[in-house]
């Protein structure tokens, strides 16, 4: 995935975008402080569930991309044609208590089980809006999220994470940097926790063939080791596997008629994961394809750590 950007400033309503001189945080604070006065086309700060703040990325196109600041989670990504290719679990809810359910939420500092809470806490804390951009006339926004007391009350370290995203017609691309900005090395596992919108009896993942594994069923805390040996990965039943070394692109058949693409640079583990009766209500709605760095990523001081996903509709 090449990003190359040109920034634009056009006004629109509930505008998010920072001029660098001009940059502020918005984190945590009432929609109607969002409504800058620098705007990027397509780039919009609205209300979403529970009043949450919600960026709304429009492409040319007419596909729609929603990213709560809530978790860094895009809740949403849907194509001109309404069509919306992620999924929200029915369970899930927008009030800061627990991580949204769906969409891409982010493990970071840790993919669980491990020492901390179970996939970290960049889910359950507000990012901010970095930068909103034009990228070859598709929208673009970063988030930021840095270490404040409440990380450092579980993890003690300094850290700055930057996280792109742009929508074009047919794919949404993402671009996360993992900077050390503390005076000592750190090491952390993450991934993007990807929730498809899927029927599950006909979901169909190629690419993964000859990939070490790590089945955490039964036990997550022991993963039995093994080699994935089919060209095609379906789910039957209960699934929740780890893929160590994946290459860099994969196939989704979604059963509902969509073949999705996902690619990546430096994701090097992939993760497999549908609940089966565990969540009887929308199991068969969603299949999560997570790209993630499984064994540790080590950080020395200012140095820094960046993998990009790309989402694209065949
Ligand atoms: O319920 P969560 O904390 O969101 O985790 C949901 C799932 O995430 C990943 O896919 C893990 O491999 C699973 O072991 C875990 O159950």
């Amino acid at each position: 995935m090449s990003i190359s950007c040109m920034k634009i400033a056009l006004p629109t309503q509930y505008s998010p975008c920072v001029r660098p001189a001009n940059r502020q945080r918005y984190r945590g604070v009432a929609v109607a402080s969002l409504r800058g006065d620098f705007a990027t086309l397509g780039v919009s700060v609205t209300e979403g569930e529970g009043n949450l703040p919600k960026v709304v990325l429009t492409s040319p196109s007419g596909s729609e991309a929603d990213v709560y600041l809530y978790g860094g989670c895009i809740t949403s990504w849907r194509l001109a044609n309404g069509k919306d290719l992620l999924f929200v679990r029915p369970d899930a809810v927008f009030n800061k208590k627990k991580p949204i359910s769906g969409g891409i939420p982010h493990c970071f500092p840790q993919f669980g089980p491990g020492p901390i809470q179970q996939h970290g806490f960049a889910r359950n804390v507000d990012w901010s809006v970095f930068d909103s951009e034009s990228v070859e006339g598709n929208p673009g926004v970063t988030l930021e999220l840095k270490d404040d007391s409440y990380s450092r009350s579980m993890w003690d370290f300094s850290f700055h994470a930057l996280y792109k995203i742009i929508l074009s017609e047919r794919s949404l691309s993402t671009e996360l940097i993992i900077k050390n900005t503390d005076k000592k090395p750190f090491s952390f596992t993450t991934a993007l926790h990807t929730y498809f919108h899927a029927s599950i009896s006909g979901v169909k993942v190629r690419g993964l063939k000859g990939c070490k594994t790590l089945n955490k069923d039964p036990d997550p805390t022991n993963p039995l080791e093994g080699v994935e040996e089919s060209d095609v990965v379906s789910f039957p039943g209960f699934v929740d596997c780890v893929y160590l070394d994946a290459p860099g692109e994969l196939n989704l058949d979604n059963g509902l008629g969509d073949n999705i693409l996902i690619s990546n640079t430096n994701w090097s583990d992939a993760v497999l994961w549908n609940p089966h009766l565990q969540m009887e209500a929308c199991y068969k709605d969603f299949v999560c394809v997570e790209n993630a760095k499984i064994r540790k990523v080590q950080l020395e001081p200012d140095q820094s750590w960046t993998a990009t996903q790309e989402l694209r509709i065949a």
